[in-house]
């Protein structure tokens, strides 16, 4: 029987006195590759950064294999939005790539040449050793993503949480990322990836989580992708209809 590696319960969080997060509780098991949807302003980003301490939470209770965050959190890595990101810091991809490590080296003792190694590894990995010394405001934003993808590789985390690791990227960036994503599921490792294109989830996730504020449904994609959880997220907005032997989202006020 595979593990949890998550388990949620009753979660809520707030920004002021506005509820972004009600009551979310869900478990997810080792090994699986996990879309977090729903429709902007739906507390995704929120999920995620409350489940790793970086938001505070109003109620509830996170576990990463059965621990506090603080105790598992050399396991996790995570890709936030890049959006959320200041990447004017003047910083080159290889560093921001090391810095990834810091957890695992410390903050008093400078990277060696072997993390300096396995940054460069895990940017050659997303084919971006050519930019090594680029400083970061001088990558375009797909090739930002890849440095950010590179940064959680050299991490060797058991369990990824990405924020919209395809969310502008051209078609090459997309396959680059979604191979590494399937690699890290074969490897074992547990990924949870924010995405906002409902037409890739069934090639890309195994398991989807619907949410809006709250979880309105939580499972294997073949079970609970249906037209129905989408509409009740998206809050009746949009239609999962067939077109030959293709699916398409429609909004269902067009
Ligand atoms: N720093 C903040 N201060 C106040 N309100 C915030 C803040 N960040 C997010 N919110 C609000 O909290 C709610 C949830 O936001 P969040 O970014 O988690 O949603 P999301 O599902 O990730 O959205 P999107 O798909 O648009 O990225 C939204 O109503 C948003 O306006």
């Amino acid at each position: 029987m595979t593990s949890s590696v998550i388990r949620v319960d009753d979660l809520s969080a707030s920004y002021q006195k506005n509820k972004v997060l009600n009551d979310v509780s869900f478990e997810v098991k080792e090994g699986t590759i996990t879309a977090i949807v729903g429709p902007n302003g739906a507390g995704k980003s929120t999920l995620i950064k409350t489940m790793l301490g970086l938001h505070p939470k109003l109620t509830g209770n996170v576990r990463f294999w059965g621990s506090p965050f603080k105790t598992a959190k050399k396991k996790i890595g995570y890709v936030p939005q890049r959006g959320s990101v200041d990447w004017d810091f003047p910083t080159d991809a290889l560093d921001v790539v090391t810095m990834g490590l810091y957890g695992k080296i410390g903050w008093f003792r400078l990277p060696s040449k072997k993390d300096k190694e396995k940054a460069m590894n895990a940017l050659k990995k997303m084919g971006m050793e050519a930019y090594a010394h680029r400083q970061i405001s001088q990558l375009s934003g797909g090739q930002q993503q890849r440095v950010f993808l590179a940064r959680a590789l050299a991490q060797d985390a058991e369990l990824y949480f990405m924020d919209e690791p395809l969310a502008g990227v051209d078609a090459s960036t997309e396959k680059a990322i979604m191979t590494i994503l399937k690699e890290l599921k074969s490897n074992g490792k547990t990924v949870l990836v924010v995405h906002h294109d409902l037409q890739t989830v069934p090639e890309y996730f195994d398991h989807v989580l619907f949410l809006n504020k709250t979880v309105y449904a939580h499972g294997q994609t073949e079970e609970v992708f249906t037209t129905d959880n989408i509409a009740r997220t998206y809050g009746g907005d949009m239609q999962w209809v067939g077109k030959g032997d293709q699916y398409v989202i429609q909004s269902s006020s067009h």
